[in-house]
């Protein structure tokens, strides 16, 4: 094989779990905490990348909901996610689904507006700039109420036609997905799509619920699947598909090590696993990376990348046609490097 590193980036591929404020790097943070006069409780850079030593979830989202309180006015969110879409493009992504938590900006004053303004320009300019294809996914915050999920629910409905779905992320334990049912009923006769984050801290039952109850299109993280053979074998059927984050399940202590991640077992099992970067800014690297790790940890063979890029197609929302037409350059690429 050609330099992993580099087939690895020119593979087309599509980005399906990515938390656009988790693409903050401590730079703009830096930038927008100085335009916008907030103190910090680090002196450098460095000392804040120093801090992003995390045990498990809760002390990563404690650091990550601080970060996003630099975030202030629609440039700054234009400014965020035009980032990330340089990344990504850089690192082969054809197309991006992209989360953003309404609730941990307007919880703090902050337009509902004024964060979705700013990151749809940045989606429609790199679509015309760069050729990436987009979608927005609105996650409600599980360790807030149902009530407060609705209201921002109801807030989403005036830009209805610039989301397709709805998901469900921030602390797992405790907050099952059958807490948000009726907001996922309402979000569904809007015609919205939904996702959710299970099995990443939580158990496989969350897995289930997140199927029965909300009726998701896809598992968000999903790796603890493998402890439950009645649902590994529902989830293969199904095709339904996993989002997997393997440089954030090592931050968080999903899996010791990257050697120790199960994205071979989740792929030799026949599940439609994909490989994403969750919160790149944090956890040390954007999708390319999350490739060549589990590529240099698992010695993933050509097959299986070129199988991760392909389900990744087929796991979005893009529409049968788009597949099509990524999934030829797809084989292109495959058949010509
Ligand atoms: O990995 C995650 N899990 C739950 N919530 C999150 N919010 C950002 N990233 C995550
Ligand atoms: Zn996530």
């Amino acid at each position: 094989m050609q330099d992993a590193a580099s087939f690895i980036r020119g593979l087309p591929k599509a980005e399906l779990h990515l938390h656009i404020e988790g693409s903050l790097e401590p730079e703009m943070l830096f930038e927008l905490a100085a335009k916008h006069r907030v103190a910090l409780p680090y002196t450098s850079v460095e000392a804040l990348r120093d801090a992003y030593a995390f045990s498990d979830l809760q002390s990563f989202l404690d650091i990550y909901y601080a970060g996003a309180n630099v975030l202030r006015d629609e440039e700054d969110f234009y400014a965020l996610t035009r980032a990330y879409l340089l990344h990504a493009h850089a690192d082969g992504v054809v197309h991006t689904e992209i989360f953003f938590d309404p609730q941990t900006h307007t919880e703090r004053g902050i337009a509902f507006d004024t964060v979705i303004r700013g990151i749809r320009r940045a989606l429609l300019e790199a679509q015309l700039e760069l050729g990436i294809t987009h979608r927005l996914i609105l996650c409600f915050l599980r360790h807030l109420s149902a009530e407060s999920a609705m209201a921002t629910l109801r807030q989403a409905l005036p830009y209805r036609d610039w989301i397709t779905a709805v998901g469900l992320d921030s602390s797992e334990r405790g907050h099952p997905p059958s807490k948000f049912v009726t907001v996922f009923d309402r979000a569904r006769a809007e015609g919205l799509l939904t996702v959710a984050h299970a099995g990443e801290e939580g158990p496989p039952a969350y897995i289930v619920e997140a199927l029965d109850l909300l009726h998701v299109s896809r598992i968000d993280h999903g790796v603890r699947c493998l402890e439950d053979e009645a649902l590994v074998q529902r989830l293969v059927r199904e095709q339904m598909p996993l989002t997997v984050c393997p440089l954030s399940n090592v931050m968080l202590k999903v899996f010791a090590r990257a050697e120790d991640h199960n994205l071979r077992g989740l792929l030799q099992r026949g599940l439609c696993v994909t490989v994403n970067s969750d919160d790149p800014a944090y956890f040390g690297g954007y999708v390319a990376e999350n490739y060549l790790a589990m590529q240099r940890a698992l010695q993933l063979t050509r097959a299986e990348l070129i199988q991760l890029a392909r389900n990744s197609i087929l796991a979005s929302f893009l529409h049968s046609s788009e597949q099509s037409r990524h999934l030829a350059a797809i084989e292109a690429y495959a058949a010509s490097h």
